[in-house]
């Protein structure tokens, strides 16, 4: 390592004074204009976690659905999973580091991750488009050459794009190739043997309304669109020419429970909203009386879990399927999975690592937060299974081998991604003949309220159980029962997030009404 250089090129990406960031749920994220100095570090990070790991490591500028003027940083680990939570840790120690710490900071780090300096070093980096994301991959870049990586800057990319990159250069092309007409040929060609397949096509209009939330989701959708069969008609909203995440994008459409700004919605017309940076999806329409219909990633996940259940029980092969959900799923999903699909539900914390690490543990995992982000995993012994069953059953059960082996090529494994889920759930539909409206009649959410509270520390409160039960301070956990068993079908909890400085308040029941069960 020459620490010199490494010194002297940090001078030019100096720390803020007094700044002080945390690697959280979805790494470094605040104001653009103070996180140079830790873009330049996330560099050098890049490069020490490649060495170590012998790996192509991504690193992606992007703070997804935050407004357009923060920005943020994430690592992504070699199979495309987010970066191990130790080395999250080193992230945390080297964004803090005051200047004249640097060189030692790296030093430790490398020490303690047993970091072989000698190895050679590769890392992709990916960007969303906002303003100042240009610049800040350019720091990125600087960090990695000081300390001798090389890389490739693959530009402007979706947050799953980047994640499929990292994937398929550390498994030797087996995933699918590692440009980005590789990542369109791959999903589009899955997509069309699955089109091939649907005998009827679900609703007499094929056309989904998407709305881009002003994002990177808006400019690889128009590139795909040339690779997608002319049954399905995509027509974009909120395209890239105004403010990103400004009153539209998943996250505005789910915590508001309302369309977004800029699209033009008739009344049954199946619509979805991309987040910024394109790893979330969300569903809805508005019905003849002029209601909003939400279909967030809860129906989304039993829509695809059914889907599965049906192909595996049609093959007869008994592969587990499990879900895998967080706090924030409605109750009204959770019972159904349970008791009506007869799936195993499980609860992990906030955070799609947690969520795709649960996942693992099944033949077939499918997770989706509430608001979106998910995708199905499949483990190698099933992968192998139905690759192998659709070459050898003939008739109604090759046909349903054939279409998981294609549902396993439309998935991105490596992490949830707005625009392989789309495909996939248009590829249901038509397969299923569901309109939107009898996929929304699944089941009816329970009402529910999702809030941001603004505390002088967050940190004061600590959860347990998934994040269920407050631990501290004490009385809390007290306080929200004795609110919840007035009600029926009643859940609360508190917890601080990991993306904002707030808390988040969640409540769900039976009604709306302010009616406590005493009352009624
Ligand atoms: C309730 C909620 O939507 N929380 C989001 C949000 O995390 P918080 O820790 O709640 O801020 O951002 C995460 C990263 O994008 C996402 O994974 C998660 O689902
Ligand atoms: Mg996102």
């Amino acid at each position: 390592m020459d620490l010199d250089a490494i010194t002297k090129h940090s001078a030019s990406h100096a720390k803020p004074d007094g700044l002080i960031l945390q690697y959280g749920t979805a790494g470094f994220r605040t104001k653009a204009d103070r996180l140079d100095h830790v873009m330049f570090r996330m560099g050098l990070l890049a490069v020490l976690r490649s060495k170590q790991t012998k790996s192509t490591i991504g690193v992606m500028v992007t703070a997804s659905h935050n407004p357009e003027d923060d920005n943020g940083v994430k690592l992504v680990d070699p199979l495309g999973e987010m970066l191990a939570p130790s080395w999250e840790e080193h992230a945390t120690h080297l964004a803090n580091a005051e200047e004249q710490d640097l060189a030692r900071a790296l030093v430790a780090i490398s020490e303690e991750a047993a970091v072989n300096l000698h190895q050679d070093a590769f890392v992709v980096i990916g960007r969303d488009t906002r303003p100042s994301s240009e610049k800040l991959s350019e720091s990125v870049i600087d960090g990695v050459t000081v300390l001798g990586g090389q890389f490739h800057d693959y530009g402007l990319l979706t947050t799953p794009q980047l994640h499929y990159m990292v994937c398929c250069r550390n498994t030797g092309g087996q995933y699918g190739e590692a440009t980005i007409d590789g990542y369109y040929h791959k999903l589009s060609t899955a997509f069309v043997e699955l089109s091939k397949q649907a005998s009827c096509s679900g609703d007499d209009h094929r056309t989904l309304k998407v709305d881009c939330a002003n994002g990177i989701g808006a400019l690889k959708l128009k590139e795909m669109k040339h690779y997608l069969p002319q049954g399905l008609s995509v027509q974009l909203f909120n395209d890239g020419t105004k403010k990103l995440n400004h009153f539209c994008g998943a996250d505005f459409v789910k915590s508001h429970q309302k369309p977004p700004e800029g699209i033009e919605m008739k009344a049954n017309e199946r619509c979805c909203s991309f987040d910024g940076d394109a790893d979330r999806i969300i569903y809805y329409y508005c019905d003849v009386d002029g209601h909003f219909h939400l279909i967030d990633g809860d129906k989304i996940a039993t829509l695809i879990s059914s889907f599965l259940k049906e192909l595996l029980l049609e093959i007869g092969e008994s592969l587990t399927v499990g879900v895998v959900q967080t706090a924030y799923a409605n109750g009204s999903s959770t019972r159904y999975l349970e008791e009506v699909m007869k799936v195993p539900v499980y609860c992990t914390k906030t955070g799609v690592k947690h969520l795709h690490h649960k996942a693992q543990e099944f033949d077939l995992g499918v997770y989706f937060e509430a608001n979106g982000h998910g995708t199905v995993l499949f483990s190698k012994a099933a992968e192998a299974k139905i690759r192998q069953l659709a070459k050898e059953l003939e008739d109604k059960k090759g046909k349903a081998a054939k279409m998981l082996e294609n549902v396993i090529d439309l998935f991105n494994q490596a992490t949830g991604d707005a625009i392989s889920d789309m495909l996939v759930i248009e590829a249901i539909l038509a397969l299923k003949g569901l309109t939107i409206q009898q996929w929304d009649a699944l089941y009816t959410d329970l009402p529910n309220r999702q809030l941001k509270v603004k505390v002088a520390d967050r940190q004061v409160i600590s959860t347990t159980d998934a994040e269920r039960q407050v631990v501290k301070p004490p009385g809390l956990q007290e306080a929200i029962n004795d609110l919840v068993k007035k009600y029926k079908l009643s859940r609360a909890f508190v917890r601080p997030s990991g993306t904002e400085d707030v808390v988040r308040v969640y409540a769900e029941a039976d009604s709306q009404v302010r009616k406590c069960q005493p009352c009624i």
